[in-house]
């Protein structure tokens, strides 16, 4: 069964089985070459969409980038753009990203930046990049000062999500992926969290929940950013742990994994809530234990909180020096907590210790 998420009235996100074929389908038919940006870890993968896009009759370009972060580096995409202008890319061609979301934010950011825009396919095959980094169209890379700081809003021609990549992808990055899946349970729908609940082995590894669970997610993703493609409000919710996450991330000089420092910084923001009234402690809990069954951090006592807070200034929902979280005021009620005090801030990570 394939499953079709639209997004916005722009493009599709297809969710199944066997799909990898499919890929030259979204290349536009006056596009003549595509670079397809990949890390060389997945050769069969890469070459199914290959064939597929010459199929289509068009030349395909190999981008070799590094492996996870690493990738998403302005090295790295200034590498791309020597090969898209060496090969004398046009507007009319395209970019593939075929990877995890370190090859699709960085893919879909050379497009963008590209000729001031050229279009991008997605092949998501880490569970993140499926749920939640391929759809929306945030792309962009990290500078030193931190996380994303470099991108643009630019949006894929489409997103192919074939299930049958995950079987080789490791438990933790599986696990990982299922931080944003998780998220979407507390900010919006929260029959995800039911199904971890009821079965905490979907979190792990791939099983009969699988779809269903990549699904959810993406549905939900795909509403927030058909509303607020640009985050001018509601796509701010997307954010659900991120601002101590990606200060974590940095912090971790990259060693931790992008869902693993969300599942913390998800039980901070949690903490958060809780201190300030917001919520009970029976959902402070269930982030706990839900995140913890799915082998999940919810610790975290590596840094000093000051270091974070610098980082967490240049968070994208700070205005100014005032730090602003998405938080939650109840089961799928997000809100915003707006410059929280030192002391709240000081308490609510003591308690991740
Ligand atoms: N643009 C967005 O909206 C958005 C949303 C969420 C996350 N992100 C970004 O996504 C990145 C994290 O993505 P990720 O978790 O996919 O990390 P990743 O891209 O680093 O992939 C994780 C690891 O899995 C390996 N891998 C990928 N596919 C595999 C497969 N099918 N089988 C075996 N191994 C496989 C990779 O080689 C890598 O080592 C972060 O940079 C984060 O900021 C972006
Ligand atoms: O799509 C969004 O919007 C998100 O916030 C999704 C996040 O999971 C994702 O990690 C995103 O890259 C974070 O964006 P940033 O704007 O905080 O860099
Ligand atoms: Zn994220």
């Amino acid at each position: 069964m394939t499953v079709r998420v639209r997004v916005g009235t722009a493009y599709d996100v297809l969710i199944g089985h066997d799909l990898l074929d499919s890929v030259g389908d979204l290349v536009p038919p006056a596009a003549t070459r595509a670079l397809v940006v990949h890390t060389g870890r997945l050769p069969a993968v890469v070459s199914v969409v290959r064939e597929s896009l010459q199929a289509k009759g068009v030349r395909v370009v190999d981008g070799l980038v590094p492996d996870a972060e690493a990738a998403k580096t302005i090295e790295v995409a200034a590498g791309l753009w020597g090969l898209l202008g060496s090969e004398s890319f046009t507007r009319t061609d395209v970019v593939v990203g075929v990877g995890g979301g370190t090859v699709t934010d960085l893919a879909g950011w050379v497009a963008a930046a590209w000729l001031r825009g050229v279009g991008f396919i997605n092949v998501p095959t880490t569970v993140l990049a499926m749920v939640d980094a391929a759809v929306g169209g945030k792309t962009g890379i990290n500078t030193a000062e931190g996380k994303n700081l470099v991108g643009a809003f630019h949006e894929p021609l489409g997103v192919i999500c074939d299930l049958d990549v995950l079987a080789g992808l490791p438990g933790a990055d599986f696990a990982a992926g299922m931080a944003e899946v998780i998220k979407a349970g507390f900010i919006d729908d929260p029959r995800i969290l039911e199904i971890l609940e009821t079965d905490p082995a979907a979190a792990r590894q791939v099983g009969p929940h699988t779809l269903e669970l990549i699904e959810r997610a993406v549905a939900m993703k795909g509403r927030v950013v058909s509303a607020d493609l640009r985050e001018a409000g509601l796509r701010e919710i997307l954010n659900y742990g991120h601002t101590l996450g990606h200060a974590i991330e940095q912090h971790s000089a990259y060693t931790m994994r992008h869902g693993e420092a969300v599942a913390i910084g998800m039980v901070f923001a949690a903490e958060l809530a809780h201190r300030s009234g917001l919520i009970d402690a029976a959902l402070l809990q269930r982030h706990r234990d839900i995140l913890t069954a799915a082998g999940l951090p919810t610790r975290y006592a590596d840094a000093p909180l000051d270091d974070l807070l610098v980082a967490m200034g240049r968070d994208k929902k700070t205005r100014g020096s005032t730090l602003r979280f998405v938080v939650l005021e109840g089961l799928a009620a997000p809100t915003r907590l707006v410059g929280p005090s030192e002391d709240l801030l000081r308490a609510a990570y003591a308690a991740l210790a």
